[in-house]
């Protein structure tokens, strides 16, 4: 069994000795340009269109996170890329919700307890009390119910605070409220004090977080961003930051990549920020994890995570 390896930044000589490891039968290589050799497996991030075209043989393409928009942008301008016979894994969980988890519910704490509000007190030196927020006011409205989602409501769920989700279908979650579809998207946002994102970027959900829906939030809303840049208009935030309409903001991910310098972003003192890092692929859960899935495919059975391409998540 043949597997190629392409990832833009992960040093692929610990991913090789790992898998070959895990997969003592396999041998596995790096892909370098130029490489039309047989293989059964390819495990990517963002691959070169030539590395996949052409590879109709392939047993399956196992993307390395648990969002494939890129590959989807690039399937969607190079067709050519992937053979429709080819099945694309992503990641699922893998590690990646306990590390939303994290992130959510320091945000969301921070928020509650007003821990910006005193930071900011600091600068001024101002020793004052302010008023706490009501738990049973503080809604928090998750966009996308999915492995990430719905770790991240349980997570939340134990603190005592509303939960509801909106997801495309509905869904049965402990304690959680569960709003789908476009027609139930206004009533889920109606009296949601933080927005959390962890929808994929599709085109259904492209530019959904704009000022139209900031505006149906509770006045004085949060917004924590850990899904795609491209789900949030930023001008449209800032503006709403301006406005009063949104308090603050937690962004992990923006439209462009690495942030420029020059974006108002950075220096607004409303906005927090991390280099898209909310939930990072973990090499070695993600390797038992594809490790585990090529020897379902071996088995003839199909594993989990497998890429509706059509739908686009
Ligand atoms: N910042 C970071 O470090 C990271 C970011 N991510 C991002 O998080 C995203 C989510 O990951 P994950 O939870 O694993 O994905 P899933 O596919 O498991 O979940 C996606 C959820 O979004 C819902 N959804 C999709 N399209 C729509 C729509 N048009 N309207 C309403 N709901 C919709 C789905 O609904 P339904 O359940 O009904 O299908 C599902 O509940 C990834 O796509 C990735 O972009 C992931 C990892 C790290
Ligand atoms: O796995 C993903 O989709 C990521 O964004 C990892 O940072």
């Amino acid at each position: 069994m043949d597997i190629i390896f392409y990832h833009p930044s992960f040093k692929a000589a610990s991913w090789i000795n790992g898998l070959q490891q895990r997969l003592p039968q396999a041998t596995v290589r790096q892909w370098q340009p130029g490489d039309n050799a047989a293989a059964d497996y390819a495990l990517v991030r963002t691959p070169p269109v030539e590395m996949l075209q052409g590879r109709s043989d392939l047993k399956g393409v196992f993307a390395l996170g648990a969002g494939v928009d890129d590959i989807l942008t690039q399937l969607k301008q190079h067709p050519e890329m992937l053979s429709e016979s080819v099945p694309l894994f992503r990641l699922e969980d893998t590690g990646m919700g306990l590390q939303m988890q994290e992130y959510a519910v320091y945000t969301v704490l921070g928020w509650f307890r007003r821990f910006d509000d005193y930071q900011q007190q600091k600068q001024q030196t101002l020793w004052q009390s302010l008023k706490n927020y009501r738990r049973q006011d503080f809604t928090i409205g998750i966009l996308g119910a999915g492995v990430l989602g719905s770790n991240v409501a349980q997570s939340l769920k134990v603190w005592g605070f509303p939960i509801r989700c909106w997801s495309r279908s509905p869904k049965q979650i402990d304690g959680v409220t569960s709003y789908y579809g476009a027609d139930q998207l206004s009533d889920f946002l109606s009296g949601t004090q933080v927005l959390i994102n962890l929808l994929p970027n599709t085109p259904q959900t492209v530019g959904i977080i704009n000022r139209q829906l900031l505006s149906q939030l509770n006045s004085g809303a949060f917004v924590l961003n850990l899904a795609r840049g491209a789900h949030l208009v930023e001008e449209d935030l800032l503006a709403a930051l301006e406005a009063g309409e949104i308090k603050a903001a937690a962004l992990d991910v923006f439209v462009q990549e690495p942030l420029p310098e020059t974006s108002p972003l950075w220096s607004h003192p409303r906005v927090a920020i991390t280099p898209h890092n909310a939930a990072v692929t973990l090499p070695e859960e993600a390797m038992d994890y594809i490790a585990k899935s090529i020897q379902q495919r071996e088995a003839g059975e199909m594993p989990e995570g497998r890429v509706d391409i059509v739908r686009g998540y």
